[in-house]
């Protein structure tokens, strides 16, 4: 591994480290490109935190989307900056540590995050409309066997995510949400499902306002 102080100067290296964490936490894995951040992840973060019972949460900027065009992806380092201002809760992490591995998908991510960190529990975390396309991610059944997921709900994805692949898959492990507590602690497959106040924010919807033209 090359010397972290050089390599991608415009990102600032404590990004590029995972978060420290001890054994016995729990912690989210939230990750998401961030295209911009907005209040809608702000409330996401907000509720695994509380609902799952999380010490930490990991919002980790994805260098980018495999399944996503980066034609209008904004910089790295931008979406960075912008996800600290949306968050100001000292449990939440944000990081882009796969940028240094060079990782592009989750299975790796979540494969090096639980090599690292024996003894901590973690949960991946998401909004459910992307329920809809988790099976054609690479290696998504592996990922459902290994690690505990918390949908966090979306409008528009309330209930259309029941007729997913995935919640089909894995209709058997799906675990009340009385029980999200906890849900890190549960062995894979577990998945469940949160209620809530939700917000119908989308990056997509802030880029056209930002940039009616495009
Ligand atoms: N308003 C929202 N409510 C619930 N979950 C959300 C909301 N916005 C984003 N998420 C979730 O946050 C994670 C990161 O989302 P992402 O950065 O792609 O934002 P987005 O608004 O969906 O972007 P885009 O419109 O560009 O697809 C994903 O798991 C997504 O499901
Ligand atoms: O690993 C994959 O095949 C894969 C496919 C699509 C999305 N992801 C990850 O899902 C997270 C949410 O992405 P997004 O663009 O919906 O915010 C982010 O961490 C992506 O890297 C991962």
């Amino acid at each position: 591994m090359s010397d972290i102080s050089t390599l991608y100067p415009e990102v600032g290296h404590r990004y590029l480290r995972m978060p420290h964490v001890e054994k016995g936490m729990q912690v989210g894995l939230f990750g998401g490109s961030f295209n911009p951040p907005h209040a809608g992840h702000a409330l996401v973060a907000e509720i695994a935190l509380r609902r799952l019972a999380l010490d930490q949460l990991w919002w980790m900027v994805t260098p980018g989307n495999p399944l996503k065009s980066t034609r209008e992806l904004a910089p790295l380092a931008e979406r960075i900056q912008l996800s600290e201002k949306v968050m100001h809760d000292p449990r939440v992490k944000v990081t882009a540590f796969e940028l240094r591995h060079h990782i592009r998908y989750t299975a790796d991510t979540l494969a090096l995050v639980k090599a690292r960190n024996p003894g901590v529990d973690f949960v991946w975390i998401m909004g459910a409309d992307n329920l809809r396309d988790f099976h054609r991610w690479q290696r998504w059944r592996q990922i459902a066997m290994t690690f505990p997921i918390a949908v966090i709900d979306r409008p528009g994805s309330t209930l259309s995510f029941l007729s997913s692949v995935v919640a089909k898959t894995f209709d058997y492990a799906r675990v009340d949400e009385g029980d999200a507590p906890r849900l890190a602690r549960m062995k894979a497959p577990a998945w469940t499902f949160i209620h809530g106040p939700r917000s119908s924010l989308s990056s997509t919807a802030l880029r056209k306002t930002m940039n009616p033209a495009g």
